[in-house]
C-alpha cells in the first residue's frame, strides 16, 4: 500500500460510474481510507446514500460540505460530463489551489482549456480510463501538465495502477486511446450481445449462449495474455483449412468486421474530440459546487 495514497483526501467531482469505478477499486484494494474519500454530485441524494452504504465513504450534495471537501483534499477527481464541465469549473475554481492536484477523467477536455477554464497553474492529470477499473481490469490512459511534479505523477499512477493498467501517452493521442480503450468495453459488450443474440436464434437456450459467450470473450482474452501470442497467430490456431471458422472469418471479412471495428474507434475519438471542442474555454464565476 502507497503511504502518500493512504493518507491522500480524494475529492470526486461527480458520482456516477466513472467515480464510483476508480472509487470501489481504490477502497476495496485498501489504497485508500474510505472516510478520506469524498463522492459529491448536485441532486441525486439517493445515488449519494448507496455510494455512502456501499463502500463507508463520504457523499454529499450540500453546498458547504462540497466546499469544505474540496478545500480539504489533496486530490480531486473531475467526473462530470463534458456538458457540465463549465459550470463545474467555474464552481471549483475559488476552492482549488496549487498545491492540491487535479485529475480529470473527462472525454476530450484538454489540459490547455481546463488550465483556461480554471484560470489555474495548478498540476493536471488528464487520464482516459474505462468502467473496468470497478474490478481492478482497467486500462487508463495518462498524461500529465508540465506542472506535475515526480511525486503527484507517482501519485496519480498508483490511484489508477490500484484499479488496472495504466499507459503514459502524450496528450494528442488522448483521443485515439478513447477509442480503443475507453470506449473499448462497449464494442466486447456489443459483439456478445450479437453472439448471444445469434446463439439463441440458432436454437441455444438462453442461458447456455450468455455462459458460452461469456467462457469463449474470457478464454480468449486470456490466452492472449497468458501465451503472449499475437491475436492474429491465435486466430489462426483455431482456424483449420477450409473449416468451420474459415466460413465464419470469410463472413466476417464479406461484412467488413475489421472496417466496421475501426470506424468505431476512429468515430469515439473523433466524438471525444468534439466533445472537447465544444466546452468553452471560459466560464462563469460560480459560489459553490
Ligand atoms: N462511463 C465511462 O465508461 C467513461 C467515462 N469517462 C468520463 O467520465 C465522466 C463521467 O462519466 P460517467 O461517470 O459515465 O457519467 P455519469 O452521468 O454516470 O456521472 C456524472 C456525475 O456528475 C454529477 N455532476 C454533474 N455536474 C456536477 C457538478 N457541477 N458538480 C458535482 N457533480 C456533478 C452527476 O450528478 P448530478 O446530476 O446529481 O449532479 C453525476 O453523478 C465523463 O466526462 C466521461 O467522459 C471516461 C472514461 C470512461
Ligand atoms: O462515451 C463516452 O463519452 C465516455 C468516454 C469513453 C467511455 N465513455
Amino acid at each position: 500500500m502507497s503511504n502518500a495514497l493512504s493518507q491522500a483526501k480524494i475529492a470526486f467531482v461527480g458520482a456516477g460510474s466513472m467515480a464510483e469505478a476508480i472509487a470501489r477499486g481504490l477502497i476495496q484494494k485498501e489504497v485508500a481510507n474510505p472516510q478520506h474519500v469524498y463522492m459529491m454530485n448536485r441532486s441525486n441524494q439517493d445515488r449519494l446514500a448507496y455510494l455512502r452504504s456501499e463502500y463507508g465513504l463520504q457523499a454529499s450534495s450540500d453546498p458547504a460540505t462540497k466546499d469544505t471537501f474540496i478545500r480539504e483534499a489533496d486530490v480531486v477527481v473531475l467526473c462530470m460530463k463534458p456538458k457540465d464541465v463549465e459550470s463545474a469549473f467555474a464552481e471549483l475554481r475559488p476552492l482549488l489551489n496549487e498545491g492540491q492536484l487535479l485529475i480529470s477523467v473527462i472525454a476530450g477536455l484538454s489540459i490547455e482549456k481546463a488550465e483556461k477554464l480554471l484560470q489555474s497553474n495548478m498540476p493536471i492529470v488528464r487520464t482516459m480510463p474505462n468502467t473496468s477499473s470497478t474490478i481492478g481490469l482497467g486500462a487508463t490512459g495518462m498524461s500529465f501538465s508540465s506542472k506535475v511534479n515526480d511525486t503527484f505523477k507517482q501519485l496519480a499512477i498508483q490511484m489508477f495502477e490500484a484499479v488496472g493498467i495504466v499507459t503514459i501517452v502524450d496528450e494528442d493521442k488522448l483521443e485515439v486511446l478513447t477509442g480503443v480503450s475507453g470506449s473499448g468495453p462497449a464494442y466486447v459488450y456489443y459483439f456478445m450481445e450479437a453472439m448471444i443474440k445469434a446463439g439463441i436464434e440458432g436454437g441455444l437456450n438462453e442461458e447456455d449462449a450468455k455462459q458460452l459467450t461469456l467462457q469463449t470473450v474470457l478464454g480468449a482474452a486470456h490466452m492472449v495474455k497468458i501465451t503472449k501470442e499475437d491475436p492474429a497467430e491465435l486466430r489462426r490456431k483455431v482456424t483449420s483449412p477450409n473449416g468451420a471458422t474459415q466460413a465464419s472469418i470469410e463472413a466476417l471479412d464479406r461484412y467488413q468486421f475489421s472496417e466496421a471495428v475501426a470506424q468505431a474507434v476512429f468515430h469515439s475519438a473523433a466524438r471525444a474530440k468534439e466533445m472537447g471542442e465544444q466546452i468553452a474555454s471560459s466560464s462563469p464565476v460560480g459560489k459553490s459546487v
